[in-house]
């Protein structure tokens, strides 16, 4: 193995050698792993700002979360001394032992790359040694470690394991910990024409309307994506604005709408949107995404809590959660929350929902959705908004509603999906996100 100097000229002395390929790579996504664990930072925003991050490091750190119960485990029997709690040393490990198990790396490459690593990071050098023998293990014990029965809950905090349990049983906790580690097909919602979009695309067309694509895919190269035709929104995320049922020329609140896939659907079924978030950086994208797909939209600034306005005909409220419906495409979610941030999330979606109780005129709908698999952000939300407010009634979600059947619809009549594809038509095998949604309407004057 040849030993990795930084690229580039050197103050003094003759150009200094290149990197191996794909070093850059592996060590952007160490430091994206050890810094989500360490600041609790989405991967999304940690790569976004991370010059150079291409598939290769993302893909790494992805499968790295995406099994970071199953790696911690693996190296844990492994290493004399056990896993060191400190974020970079055991992103060092982690990210090397998930090449060689879980992705299509040479085992030779994983190890040499992930050695070169720790032996130029003066923080890593004293695990150089530990590196190279661990993941030699590793390698050569891989078919015995595949072959393992694993539960596919051990891949998440054993708190949300636990609670997964506890709420749904553990068969279909552990099938939808399965489908976590499975990831998420692409889903796109169409402006319009969507059976015509999902035949130019070589997608399907699903019972919900939205259209799956066959294989993951460089998205702006596809046809349609330039001239706005359509944008990526998971099958399940696109349920709830279809829920609200906005109509052509209807007055529409989206309360936390960035980066903007729900404001883009009430936009393209002709409601007049006004679409508030506090996060001025997230409501750039959202209007970079309707200025795509040529849509329109009042955007405000706003803390949701804090915004007035005259009565809406319908409210949308897709409240901040802990987004653990969306760990198939976000797996370090499951790492970024903790179990105490639970109780603060539902106390702010309690409080949003009164506020979007406020904005809604007599005989006007309310949605309030997450994308959580937690009761205390769905099904106890909602039950507790309608004793609060006896002003309200739930509009009960129909089985024939939503393409997907009885399956998504609770006793209450709220739905409620789960990202496994147990008891959902076929075209869903594959899964779609944990989302929950309830519909109300405030009784007329
Ligand atoms: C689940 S995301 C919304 C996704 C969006 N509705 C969509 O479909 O693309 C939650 C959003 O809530 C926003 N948010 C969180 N707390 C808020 C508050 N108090 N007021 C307004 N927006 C808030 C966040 O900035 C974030 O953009």
């Amino acid at each position: 193995m040849t030993r990795a100097r930084r690229s580039g000229r050197s103050e003094e002395g003759p150009p200094a050698a290149a990197e191996p390929a794909g070093f850059g790579a592996r060590r952007l996504a160490l430091a994206a792993v050890a810094e989500v664990l360490r600041s609790r930072t989405g991967l999304d925003e940690i790569l976004a700002r991370s010059p150079g991050a291409d598939p290769l490091a993302r893909a790494v750190a992805v499968t790295t979360f995406r099994r970071l119960g199953t790696l911690g485990r693996v190296l844990n029997e492994r290493l004399a001394k056990g896993l060191s709690a400190d974020e970079r040393a055991f992103a060092l490990l982690a990210t090397g032992a998930a090449q060689i198990l879980f992705l299509n790396v040479p085992d030779h490459a994983a190890v040499d790359l992930t050695v070169e690593l720790a032996r130029s990071d003066p923080k890593l050098r004293h695990l150089t040694g530990v590196a190279n023998a661990v993941l030699r293990r590793v390698a050569r014990e891989r078919e015995a470690i595949l072959a393992e029965e694993i539960s596919p809950l051990e891949d998440a905090p054993v708190w949300l394991a636990e609670r997964w349990t506890g709420t749904y049983g553990p068969e279909r906790a552990a099938a939808m910990a399965a489908a976590h580690r499975d990831g998420a097909p692409v889903d796109l919602s169409a402006k319009e024409d969507a059976a015509g979009w999902a035949e130019r695309l070589g997608g399907a067309l699903l019972p919900s309307g939205s259209i799956r694509l066959a294989d993951r895919t460089a998205i702006p190269d596809l046809p349609g994506y330039a001239e706005g035709a359509w944008w990526v929104q998971d099958a399940a995320a696109a349920l709830p604005a279809r829920l609200l049922g906005a109509g052509p020329g209807e007055r529409v609140a989206d309360l936390c709408a960035a980066p903007g896939g729900k404001t883009a659907q009430l936009a393209a079924a002709g409601a007049v949107v006004t679409a508030v978030d506090r996060s001025a950086a997230r409501l750039g994208r959202l209007r970079q995404n309707l200025d795509r797909l040529r849509l329109g939209a009042e955007v405000v600034c706003t803390d949701a809590l804090a915004f007035r306005a005259e009565p809406f005909d319908a409210v949308l409220l897709d409240a901040p959660c802990t987004a653990t419906g969306t760990l198939r495409r976000h797996p370090d979610a499951a790492w970024t929350k903790q179990e105490g941030d639970l109780a603060s999330l539902a106390d702010l979606q309690r409080r949003l929902l009164d506020h979007a109780a406020t904005l809604v005129r007599p005989g006007g709908r309310l949605v309030y959705c997450v994308c959580s698999l937690e009761p205390e952000e769905g099904e106890q939300q909602a039950a507790a908004f309608l004793r609060r407010h006896p002003e309200f009634e739930r509009i009960p979600v129909a089985p024939g509603e939503t393409g997907l059947g009885q399956a998504v619809v609770t006793d209450e009549g709220d739905l409620r999906t789960l990202p496994d594809a147990a008891g959902l038509p076929e075209a869903f095998r594959r899964g779609l996100d944990g989302f929950f949604a309830c519909r109300v309407s405030r009784k007329p004057a």
